[in-house]
């Protein structure tokens, strides 16, 4: 990727902002010579080493790491260059315009189980590319899933600010994500692994089913405590009409015992993700292609 000196101003014109965290804002750039759009991650550089604003210089280098790493998945947003300032680095990404996931069940209040397992698909296959590489997300969220496209099916994951490579043995233990989505080890301090993935994979899938957040509490240390006791139900409301197999599929996931949790594998080969359903977007596709011509 480019690392040349040319400054980020010369070659892009800013446009609209897209999103905002922290430490960060995202805004849509276009490539002043080619017109191509993308989506630049403006992070702000930590001045000095005791200050807690901005981002510090082996968090940033850790993120462009795993950006580098993982690059080449159809549902892993793609890293185009890296750029600096005296107050910034700013990341260049390809831009994904079709909204996030999250406000696509908002609109429809909750997916059907086709379309949900058809996304859940999509974030298994990104999460396995993720895993097959040593690197866990350790913030997937629906925030943090978009549609590539509107009105179209394919989603890419976004955001890696959090990710970081864990080698097999070795051990990470910190206190990231967002408290609804982290798994106990999270919470209890534990040591992390793909499997805190694989909890927070459970969790967006129970969202996309029923548009409720499974261990929610009405403050963060009642989050906590549901998580750790595993204290979530399937309430007749949302899933009285869910199969059993989409139900089996999220209890193999909100397991507090990271070795008896469902792998990333495991749950490709889950009957709900390669039954009809995990496939129905493929078949929908396919059936429309025919249709057309
Ligand atoms: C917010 C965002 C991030 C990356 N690409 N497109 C949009």
């Amino acid at each position: 990727i480019h690392f040349d000196d040319t400054p980020f101003e010369d070659v892009f014109d800013v446009e609209t902002e897209l999103g905002s965290g922290q430490f960060a804002v995202v805004r849509r750039v276009r490539d002043r010579k080619t017109g191509e759009r993308y989506a630049a991650k403006f992070i702000k550089k930590r001045r000095y080493a005791t200050s807690r604003r901005g981002v510090t210089r082996q968090n940033i280098e850790r993120e462009v790491r795993v950006l580098q790493k993982i690059r080449g998945h159809s549902n892993v947003v793609e890293l185009r260059a890296v750029y600096e300032t005296a107050s910034d680095v700013i990341i260049v990404l390809e831009l994904v315009s079709g909204g996030e996931l999250f406000d696509h069940v908002c609109a429809k209040e909750c997916l059907d189980e086709v379309e949900a397992a058809a996304f859940v698909k999509q974030i298994l296959l990104a999460v396995r590319h993720l895993h097959s590489l040593h690197v866990v997300h350790l913030d997937i969220k629906p925030e943090n899933v978009m549609l590539k496209q509107r009105g179209e099916s394919q989603i890419k994951i976004i955001d890696f600010g959090l990710s970081r490579e864990i080698e097999p043995g070795a051990t990470v233990k910190d206190m990231v994500g967002t408290p609804e989505f982290v798994a106990p080890e999270v919470v209890n301090y534990e040591p992390l692994s793909p499997a805190t993935d694989m909890w927070a994979v459970g969790v967006v899938t129970y969202i996309l089913l029923s548009g409720g957040s499974p261990f929610l509490g009405d403050n963060r240390d009642e989050t906590f405590s549901n998580i750790t006791r595993v204290r979530y139900h399937f309430s007749d409301r949302y899933f009285k009409n869910t199969s059993k197999h989409a139900k089996d599929f999220i209890s193999r996931l909100f397991v507090r015992n990271v070795d008896q949790r469902a792998t990333v594998e495991e749950c490709l080969q889950h009957p709900w993700i390669r039954g009809p359903e995990g496939n129905a977007i493929d078949i929908r596709k396919a059936s429309c292609i025919t249709i057309s011509h």
